[in-house]
């Protein structure tokens, strides 16, 4: 990467998740990693869509309260399909039922961010529609095999084996399916952008 953006204040990614970390490593941020470890259970009275960016908020207020002059930025992914949520799969085969019904449809995947800084608490949500082609047992099986299906909403990776040969149709963004809606989060930090102030287009 060239040299990272600069920021009016250090960045602080809330996350055990090493997708976001690449993400948003790719798009040319510079910070520090510290997963905030909340209780994630869901509410009955909220209402889906609501869920990603509530989770999201709480494990970046739960960072904030010790991080004074920072960035926190934290974020939740679900999986959606026929108005259920999938989380992750508690083992292999929760993960092969989880694609099984998956296969031949479409779903949503809602990815809640939320930063906390100076100038407040900015959460969104961002909504990507999935559809993959009928997965065959085989796939599904050699895909859950391989074991990087456990650590993940909805038990696939938009970015492994099954996701890259099995989704026929993505509406939205690809990095809101993996985890972290990049385009929201570029939108979110840049008042806090440092870069391009003074901009003159000199080469
Ligand atoms: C649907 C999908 C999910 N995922 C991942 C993103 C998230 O890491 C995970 C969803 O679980 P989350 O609870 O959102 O995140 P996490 O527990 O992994 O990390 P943290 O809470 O510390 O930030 O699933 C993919 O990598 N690719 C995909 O296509």
């Amino acid at each position: 990467m060239s040299t990272p953006l600069s920021l009016e204040y250090p960045l602080v990614l809330a996350s055990n998740s090493p997708r976001r970390k690449e993400i948003l490593w790719q798009a040319g941020f510079d910070f520090t990693v510290l997963p905030a470890d909340i209780d994630e259970s869901i509410d009955a009275s909220w209402k889906l869509e609501n869920v990603p960016g509530i989770l999201a908020e709480k494990k970046a207020e739960v960072l904030a309260s010790s991080c004074n002059n920072q960035l926190i930025l934290a974020a939740d992914t679900i999986v959606v399909v026929d108005g259920q949520i999938l989380n992750k799969p508690a083992d292999k085969q929760e993960a092969i039922r989880m694609l099984q019904m998956l296969s031949g449809k479409a779903h949503e995947v809602y990815t809640g961010v939320s930063l906390v800084g100076p100038a407040g608490v900015n959460t969104q949500v961002d909504v990507a529609k999935v559809t993959f082609r009928n997965l065959l047992d085989w796939e599904i099986e050699r895909y859950v095999k391989g074991g990087s299906s456990l650590d993940k909403a909805g038990a696939y990776g938009v970015q492994d084996f099954i996701g890259m040969v099995g989704i026929s149709r993505l509406e939205g963004s690809f990095y809101t399916v993996m985890g972290l809606p990049i385009h929201r989060v570029y939108d979110m930090l840049s008042p806090y952008i440092l870069d391009g102030r003074q901009s003159k287009l000199a080469f």
